[in-house]
């Protein structure tokens, strides 16, 4: 088997790939779950030949769970980085290694679908990114807070905008509860981020969404594909 992860800015999230490439198991865990050493019990149960490694988190941290996956399995697991040029496409940032490896790695694996699309690659996870690729190209792209970021941000910065939870969809009626108002509008921003770019940018464009509020966008976003995995997808083209 090979282990994949894809280390974001809350959670870790990971599956087992067998030879044919076809993933066997998969699921997700906290950082904090992480740091208390609670990995996955099919972690001890299977044989893993190859770890691959995309990581946000800090050095120090991505580095730690590198070493417990060494451990656990006898492998040097291998860490995915921004190089330009990569499965033939282009990093557009000034300094490639700034890019968030997510982003990259997401822009690959939306590449290798649609090679010869103009595309828009919208990661909704933590925060929410948009990059625009067009063929052999990666352009560069935006960075916004994701949903809870900024429910988090009303949430301490108000006294009267305390919200738990956001409703799953876009509001179809204007907002007459403080629970509406703000999950209404919070996912109408990231429809109108992904609008906007789309528009000034690429208004051909074919979208791809991943990340965990990635697939609220999906039925406002006429012709767009849901690709959850997209992230994982791109690590076997990163480290081949
Ligand atoms: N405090 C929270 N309570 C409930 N949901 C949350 C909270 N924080 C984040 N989320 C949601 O969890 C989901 C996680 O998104 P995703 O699966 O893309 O992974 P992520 O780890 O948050 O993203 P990233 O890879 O950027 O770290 C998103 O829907 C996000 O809005
Ligand atoms: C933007 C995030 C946080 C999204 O996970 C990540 O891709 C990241 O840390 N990027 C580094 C900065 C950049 O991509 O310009
Ligand atoms: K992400």
């Amino acid at each position: 088997m090979i282990l994949e992860l894809d280390c974001g800015n809350s959670r870790i999230k990971w599956r087992l790939v067998n030879a044919s490439l076809q993933p066997e198991h998969s699921g997700s865990l906290s950082w904090l779950e992480f740091q208390a050493r609670a990995l996955p019990e099919i972690f001890r149960q299977v044989s893993v030949a190859r770890v691959r490694i995309g990581s946000v988190a800090a050095q120090d941290i991505t580095q730690d769970l590198s070493g417990v996956l060494k451990a656990l399995f006898a492998v040097e697991p291998e860490i995915a980085g921004v190089a330009s040029p990569c499965a033939g496409i282009r990093c557009g940032y000034d300094d490639p290694q700034r890019l968030g490896v997510d982003r990259w790695l997401a822009v690959l694996a939306a590449v290798a679908e649609y090679p010869e699309c103009d595309l828009l690659v919208v990661d909704a996870g933590s925060a929410i990114t948009v990059d625009l690729v067009s063929p052999g190209l990666h352009r560069g792209g935006f960075i916004g807070p994701g949903l809870h970021m900024m429910r988090d941000a009303l949430f301490s910065a108000t006294a009267g905008v305390k919200v738990p939870s956001l409703a799953p969809d876009l509001p179809s009626s204007v907002a007459s509860t403080t629970g509406a108002a703000v999950s209404g509008a919070l996912r109408m921003m990231q429809l109108g981020f992904v609008e906007q770019c789309r528009l000034r940018f690429s208004p051909d464009a074919h979208i791809v969404l991943t990340g965990g509020d990635g697939q609220a966008l999906l039925a406002e976003l006429p012709g767009a594909v849901w690709r959850p995995a997209l992230v994982l997808d791109g690590l076997r083209l990163a480290l081949p």
